[in-house]
């Protein structure tokens, strides 16, 4: 009778793919690896082939590798391997990439009783994981990672093994529960004993004692919040770090902290490389803001997310209870507004949410001031969510400060929740309003509270993966993509930072969820959309004069060739006209039911313009063009199709603004195809890979106690509509457009004659012989023929 062991996705395997421990419960006990003849392992990254991106040979594998920008350095630490069909390995750091010799060992968790009964429980060797999953038939591939888990042979004997963790950065719940599962993993999986806890951060491994941990001692500590290791900024001296870990016998350097501390990590790795030192680096993401590329989401987003409502509960009661009342929650996010974002979803109480990616005004037309006076007219109350790096650009016009930066460089924040209350309060008075207004920061609460359950399993799997990894000799971050856990190189997660895009489907379901006005300029869109699109261009060749070039081109992606920490939020800079574009990208606004043609052209110029290749219906591409240039070709193809549209009624031009609102809503039937996604993560994704739920922006929950009116019809009062009612008045007239087109192909002739408020005349009826259907096609025809010779 074969055992049932239920395993979570991670340690399941496809059977017959994996190399099999045991194949079989039934079939007879396969012999121990160990007895058989043991070939001297190979591993996988010394069969790699090792191609620097300055003579990478074909231009189509490159271009479907990456949209990273390196720096020269890194570059020479970038392991490729192509594959058949576009497939390219991003492969992670190995110890005999600089140690060729070094002699393996059978992995322990063989002779283990809990993992020896597992099927197939070490991971196949050439186990990848691919870094985009959707995909179109032209549009890039992106490139894989190695899959995370044990192998069947280990580069460290454990009772060689000293290892050391750290924490650095700022808190987040979980850190504990990474440090837990760390030493209990490496003492009960692999009978490792020598473990120390590095004090205060980095600098602890220089000026500090070394804590040795055990399992008993850390038996407890993922009950508490913080981490029981401390932690700090700044204090990153590479020299004296690896002196430390040399002098010390340390072998394997577990490091669990945000994109600063993965750059630190990844410094670290070269310089013990430099040195030819036998030591694994293990980088374990973390960071409340979720701001780290690749990964799904980190740990203790969920747990922030989860704390998040209560506070936004709190400001929700604060809010109904008083007369125009309004909370005002501030969270963290310094340059992502993931937290805001989701708590906002989540909540279902929040009227406008404010993030950094998507930059807001006050007064006029479709500003803020506008929006919070109709709300509490309408409603009595309102709750604003502003994740603390929105609206820097703002505050910094009214209060002039001297921009100032922690210890890691990183840019201090002004209190944005605390100067929207002000200049609230003002504007509430100069209209002489009445009103109350309850700021509430929970951010540190937040932060310091123990991981939720979920965060608990992460954690554990983290701290797993991490393990495994070092005792297999690898260097790298661990983390979760699409719902399975790999080795991601550490150029990858420190050369982008991973933010809300306010041109993806996320941030167009809160929109329709909040029905907060976009506060988007149509110059905020296009750059929005010009970001997106860098995003995913071919990546730049490390060659030093070719990647200034490029940098001096788009310095909108500076941030991501990993030179500076601070990435301002996108388009701060632009000055905030008071004239609100009247729509946003795929979710807004009202407009004639009409242009289904536009419809289908316009979306795919949407996704185009979010990093997809081309339409389905386009004739392939010559493999070997850059794709920014064939984009253009295509453009300018369209451009120079269009004067010579047809002039029907539908196709007409109309005026600038209405012509935004047709695109907006001819996008709507089409935003259920998923945007592009040049970063692999966009927004944060549930585990085991599943799409977002559909439904955020229902605002039929049970818990939205507030009512909304109805939609006023567009333009009816010169009021800008709201966005989630006129994006149902679309959907609805879609739908109508997709009913009537159906009776049309019974008889569009008829119907035409009916729409024209007459009975199908005889002109109307099908000459003899044919049927409606065939006689709608030759007037079809006929004025195809009629346009051509016009
Ligand atoms: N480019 C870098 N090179 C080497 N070390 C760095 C670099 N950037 C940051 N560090 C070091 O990493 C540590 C943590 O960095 P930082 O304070 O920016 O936090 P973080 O890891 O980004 O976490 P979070 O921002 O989520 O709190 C600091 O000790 C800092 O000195
Ligand atoms: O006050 P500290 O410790 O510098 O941390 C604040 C920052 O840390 C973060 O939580 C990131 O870890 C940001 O959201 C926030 O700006
Ligand atoms: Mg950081």
């Amino acid at each position: 009778m074969a055992s049932h062991i239920i395993l979570p996705k991670e340690e399941e395997e496809e059977e017959g793919l994996g190399v099999a421990v045991e194949a079989d419960h039934d079939s007879p006990e396969p012999p121990r690896y160990q007895a058989e003849p043991v070939p001297k392992a190979l591993p996988f990254s010394a069969t790699c082939v090792r191609i620097s991106r300055d003579s990478y040979p074909n231009l189509r594998a490159l271009r479907n590798a990456s949209a990273v920008s390196l720096r020269d350095d890194d570059a020479d630490f970038v392991k490729l391997e192509e594959g058949d069909y576009g497939y390219v390995l991003d492969d992670v750091q190995h110890l005999t990439d600089y140690l060729p010799e070094l002699p393996t060992f059978p992995n322990p968790l063989q002779d283990h009783p809990a993992y020896s009964t597992v099927k197939q429980y070490f991971v196949n060797a050439d186990d990848t994981v691919p870094e985009k999953v959707v995909v179109q038939k032209n549009s890039p591939r992106g490139v894989h990672f190695r899959r995370a888990g044990p192998r069947q042979r280990v580069y460290f004997e454990p009772e060689d093994v000293k290892a050391c963790i750290v924490t650095c950065g700022g808190l987040c719940p979980g850190l504990n529960t990474v440090i837990r599962e760390l030493v209990c993993g490496l003492s009960h999986m692999y009978n490792v004993n020598d473990v120390f806890g590095i004090q205060n951060g980095y600098k602890g491994f220089y000026s500090s004692n070394y804590l040795p941990m055990t399992p008993k001692s850390v038996n407890d500590i993922h009950k508490r919040g913080g981490t029981v290791l401390g932690t700090s900024r700044g204090g990153h001296d590479t020299r004296k770090i690896v002196d430390n870990i040399q002098d010390r016998g340390i072998n394997q350097v577990y490091i669990i902290g945000g994109d600063g501390t993965q750059k630190g990590a990844y410094e670290i790795f070269k310089e013990i490389r430099r040195r030819g030192l036998k030591v694994a680096v293990a980088g374990i993401p973390k960071t409340i803001d979720n701001d780290i590329a690749v990964i799904d989401k980190s740990f203790g987003f969920d747990t922030a997310v989860e704390e998040a409502q209560r506070a936004i509960d709190a400001a929700h009661v604060e809010a109904s209870s008083a007369e125009n009342g309004i909370g005002l929650v501030k969270l963290m996010g310094r340059y992502s507004g993931f937290i805001a974002m989701c708590a906002t979803l989540a909540s279902r109480d929040v009227d406008c949410c404010l993030i950094p990616e998507s930059p807001f005004y006050l007064e006029g037309e479709g500003g803020l001031f506008e929006y919070i006076e109709r709300r509490l007219k309408e409603n009595n109350h309102m709750v604003i969510v502003v994740a603390e790096g929105a609206g820097q650009d703002l505050i910094a016009k009214s209060i002039p400060a001297a921009d100032q930066l922690d210890a890691s460089g990183n840019k201090l924040l002004l209190d944005v929740g605390l100067w929207l209350t002000h200049k609230i309060k003002d504007y509430c008075k100069s209209k002489k309003m009445e009103m109350t207004i309850k700021y509430i920061d929970p951010t540190y609460m937040i932060r310091a509270i123990p991981s939720n359950a979920s965060d608990n399993v992460y954690c554990t799997l983290l701290a797993h993966s991490a393990i495994h990894g070092a005792m297999a000799g690898y260097s790298s971050t661990v983390g979760m993509v699409h719902g399975r856990h790999a080795y991601i190189p550490f150029h990858r997660v420190t050369s982008t930072r991973n933010k809300v895009k306010i041109t993806d489907r996320m941030w167009a379901r809160l929109l329709s969820s909040t029905n907060q006005p976009s506060f988007l300029t149509q110059k905020d869109i296009d750059e929005a959309r010009e970001a997106d699109r860098l995003a995913n261009r071919p990546p730049v060749p490390a060659g030093t004069s070719e990647l200034r070039e490029h940098t001096e081109k788009h310095p909108a992606s500076e941030s991501a060739n990993g030179s500076g920490d601070v990435q301002e939020p996108l388009a701060s800079e632009s000055p905030r006209p008071h004239q609100p574009a009247t729509v946003f990208a795929a979710t807004t606004t009202s407009a004639p039911a009409s242009s289904a043609t536009t419809c289908v052209e316009d979306s795919r110029t949407l996704e185009d313009d979010m990093g997809a290749t081309g339409p389905p219906e386009t004739p392939e591409r010559d493999t070997e063009t850059p794709p920014q240039e064939a984009e253009e070709t295509e453009r300018t193809k369209e451009e120079k199709q269009k004067p010579e549209q047809p002039e029907t009624p539908e196709r007409s031009e109309p005026p600038p603004r209405a012509a935004e609102h047709a695109r907006a809503d001819d996008a709507q039937p089409a935003a259920d195809v998923d945007t592009f996604n040049p970063d692999g993560c966009t927004t944060p994704q549930p585990a085991h890979g599943s799409e977002w739920p559909d439904d955020h922006g229902s605002s039929s929950s049970p818990r939205r106690e507030k009512t909304k009116p109805e939609p006023e019809p567009a333009g009816a009062s010169g009021k800008r509509p709201d966005v989630a009612s006129s994006s149902k008045f679309n959907l609805f007239a879609f739908r109508s457009f997709s009913r009537d087109k159906k009776k049309g192909e019974k008889s569009g002739v008829a119907l035409a004659a009916t729409a024209e408020g007459r009975a199908p005349s005889q002109q109307d009826r099908p000459a003899q012989g044919k049927t409606w259907e065939e006689a709608d096609k030759d007037k079809g025809k006929k004025a195809r023929w009629k346009r051509f010779w016009k």
